[in-house]
């Protein structure tokens, strides 16, 4: 096995654990300890922290230092310039919406995982030049849903995604009983209105209860 081959392997075994990834957009520096505290404590322990605000970087930070069961990635990663401040941070696996050439090369030199995103068969070619078929499918619902996923099956059938964007309390099920999905990803379970409240009982609920839907075999009827 190729370095990135053992790579992806690994961050598919880390997205198959964790089921669900929260896509989190931290305001406020002094949140994100308590925030990755009411995820872990709801069974939900592999974070994706964006780099959308200011305080994204010291959120960051503080989580990585202070919630050890925490498993802490970096998401929003536009640039190989991002791709190396999420490396210095100690960050365990990064995300970007899209790939450019520059961030999949630098990526596929380093032993940070990167999970690129893609929304069409052209960017699913170009990461996979790069070594890269674990990806993220981005915007998952808006792109074309479980029927586009499907149709990648045939030309990709090694594929394998972490849908987000659109991926909700009720279709979570849905999506990630599709063969290809690893894991799904998504704002809904830690939504703005609780993390502005401090409400993180509210958001261990959330998890609490999307896990044990999601451990469950999906009902046909
Ligand atoms: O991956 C990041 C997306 O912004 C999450 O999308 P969502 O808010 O529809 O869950
Ligand atoms: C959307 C996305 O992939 C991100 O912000 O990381």
């Amino acid at each position: 096995m190729t370095d990135i081959a053992k790579r992806q392997d690994s961050l598919r075994q880390t997205l198959i654990a964790a089921k669900v990834v929260p896509v989190l957009t931290i305001e406020r520096v002094s949140d994100a300890v308590p925030l990755a505290r009411a995820l872990v404590a709801g069974g939900v322990c592999t974070l994706e922290i964006t780099l959308r605000t200011a305080a994204a970087i010291d959120a960051a930070k503080a989580v990585i230092a202070e919630v050890p069961d925490a498993i802490v990635g970096i998401g929003t990663v536009l640039s190989a310039a991002d791709f190396e401040q999420a490396h210095k941070l100690g960050a365990r696996f990064t995300v970007s919406p899209g790939a450019t050439p520059a961030l999949l090369e630098a990526a596929a030199k380093s032993d940070l995982p990167l999970l690129p995103g893609v929304a069409t068969a052209s960017e699913i070619m170009q990461a996979r030049e790069y070594g890269f078929d674990t990806l993220k499918f981005f915007p998952a619902e808006q792109a074309g849903g479980r029927a586009m996923l499907r149709a990648w099956g045939g030309p990709f059938p090694d594929l394998r995604v972490c849908p987000t964007g659109g991926i909700t309390e009720a279709n979570a099920a849905e999506w990630l009983s599709e063969p290809t999905v690893l894991a799904v990803g998504g704002s809904w379970i830690c939504q703005a209105s609780y993390i502005r409240a401090g409400d993180w009982a509210g958001i261990t609920a959330m998890c609490l209860r999307t896990m044990k839907a999601l451990s469950k075999p999906l009902s046909l009827g």
